[in-house]
């Protein structure tokens, strides 16, 4: 059963730091070194909330898949927020619909140049 934290006792974590994403009360004390944006970023956030800076960078599926190694707990219902995803899947979506836009437009210049191909050809011989 996962444990259930106030911001406050979040807040007041002296030995390790704790962050707050998406309601969810990560210890990321054993990754500051490992993480590739660097400590200092998570040093920042340490005792709170975190989700905001966490979505603006877009991190990747894989980096929510580690996140959930240093998960130690939950933040008491009555302080949730709520913030959307923005990851890989929110900017896959978009660039999925911009390739099929872009690739229709791109099949319809064949297709004049065949038409015109046939009506010339038509049109001389
Ligand atoms: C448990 C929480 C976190 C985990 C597991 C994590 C993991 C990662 C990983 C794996 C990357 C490499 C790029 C990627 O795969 O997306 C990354 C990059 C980065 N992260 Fe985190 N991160 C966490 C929290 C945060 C927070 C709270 C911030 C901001 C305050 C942050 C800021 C950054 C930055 C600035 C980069 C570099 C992006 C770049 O160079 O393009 N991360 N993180």
């Amino acid at each position: 059963m996962a444990k259930t934290l106030t911001r406050a006792e979040i807040k007041n974590k002296k030995d390790g730091s704790w962050i707050i994403i998406h309601n969810s009360v990560y210890d990321v004390t054993e990754f500051l070194n490992e993480h590739p944006g660097g400590e200092e970023v998570l040093i920042d956030q340490a005792g709170g909330e975190a989700t905001e800076n966490f979505e603006d960078v877009g991190h990747s599926t894989d980096a929510r898949e580690l996140m959930k190694k240093y998960k130690i707990g939950e933040l008491v219902a009555s302080e949730h927020t709520h913030i959307d995803q923005k990851g890989e899947d929110w900017l896959s979506n978009t660039s999925d619909k911009d390739t099929s836009a872009s690739s229709q437009k791109m099949l319809i210049i064949p297709i004049i140049i065949a038409l015109l191909a046939i009506f010339l050809y038509y049109y001389y011989f």
